[in-house]
């Protein structure tokens, strides 16, 4: 890695929802590797309280707020605990999200409406509360988690694969909306290690989760490819990583 590279991470103040675990988490430790100054926000306090710990002891600056980002009030809480902590807000990591699988015809409606409000609402919530900063600023990278299922769809998929296109598409609306000083990242994992097959409720899909999952790759795989889209010179926008183990076909 060569120095340049590395000032471009130190510094950055870096909020990441989903912190608590899995991709978020592991994302959160190789920026702090690279002395970003990081915000952790998710559901379970103590898990990012714990995260924060292991982070200190790295050396790095990081932070907590405790978040649920279906509620919009609560997104515009995160970000304000940004800015009112290190004055600044660079890079937006919408990463909170869950994926309860299953066929149309079993009708869990619960569960759509859970998979909206977390996946494609708290998304849109990021965007909203951390536009105006960043605006402001005239500098800033969103980084959105969109999904191998926001680009093919496969029995069981119908909803989640539709919360993770439109992730894609709000990415994409607000690349192009957002001018040349904002950049805008859609990531896209196909099987990665994580606790994202435990929301899958439904048993016989959650059988075929599992055994697509025997090949899931190490969450470190996505922590790279993040720290690989926020390196990049201010000038370069890397609007599109889809990643897949490379024993995934679909
Ligand atoms: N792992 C994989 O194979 C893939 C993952 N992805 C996407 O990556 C993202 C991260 O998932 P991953 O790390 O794998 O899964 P995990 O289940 O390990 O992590 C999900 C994170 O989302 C958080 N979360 C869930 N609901 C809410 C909420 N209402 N408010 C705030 N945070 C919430 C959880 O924290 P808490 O419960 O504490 O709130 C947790 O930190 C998701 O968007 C997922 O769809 C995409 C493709 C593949
Ligand atoms: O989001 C989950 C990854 S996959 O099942 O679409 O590969």
């Amino acid at each position: 890695m060569s120095n340049e590279q590395n000032d471009r991470i130190q510094g950055k103040v870096v909020v990441i929802t989903g912190a608590s675990s899995g991709l978020g988490a592991e994302t959160a430790r190789h920026l702090a590797r690279r002395g970003a100054r990081l915000v952790l926000a998710a559901r379970r306090q103590e898990r990012l309280d714990e995260l924060a710990r292991e982070l200190k002891d790295l050396g790095a600056e990081a932070t907590v707020k405790a978040t649920d980002v279906t509620d919009r009030g609560q997104v515009e809480a995160l970000v304000k605990h940004a800015t009112d902590t290190y004055g600044r807000l660079d890079v937006m990591v919408n990463n909170a999200g869950l994926m309860p699988l299953s066929p149309l015809a079993e009708g869990r409606v619960d569960e759509w409406e859970q998979m909206i409000d977390v996946n494609v609402k708290g998304v849109m919530y990021g965007i909203h509360a951390a536009l105006p900063v960043m605006n402001q600023q005239q500098s800033g990278h969103f980084i959105n988690l969109s999904s191998v299922a926001g680009h093919v769809v496969f029995p069981g998929s119908a909803v989640y694969s539709a919360s993770k296109f439109a992730v894609w598409a709000l990415s994409e609306g607000l690349r192009k909306e957002a001018g040349p000083n904002i950049r805008t990242t859609t990531l896209s994992p196909g099987a990665v290690q994580s606790e994202l097959p435990q929301s899958v409720g439904h048993d016989e899909t959650a059988k075929q989760v599992n055994d697509l999952y025997e090949m899931a790759i190490p969450a470190d795989s996505v922590a790279r490819a993040i720290v690989y889209a926020i390196e990049q010179p201010a000038d370069v926008d890397i609007n599109e990583i889809i990643l897949r183990p490379t024993a995934q076909e679909m």
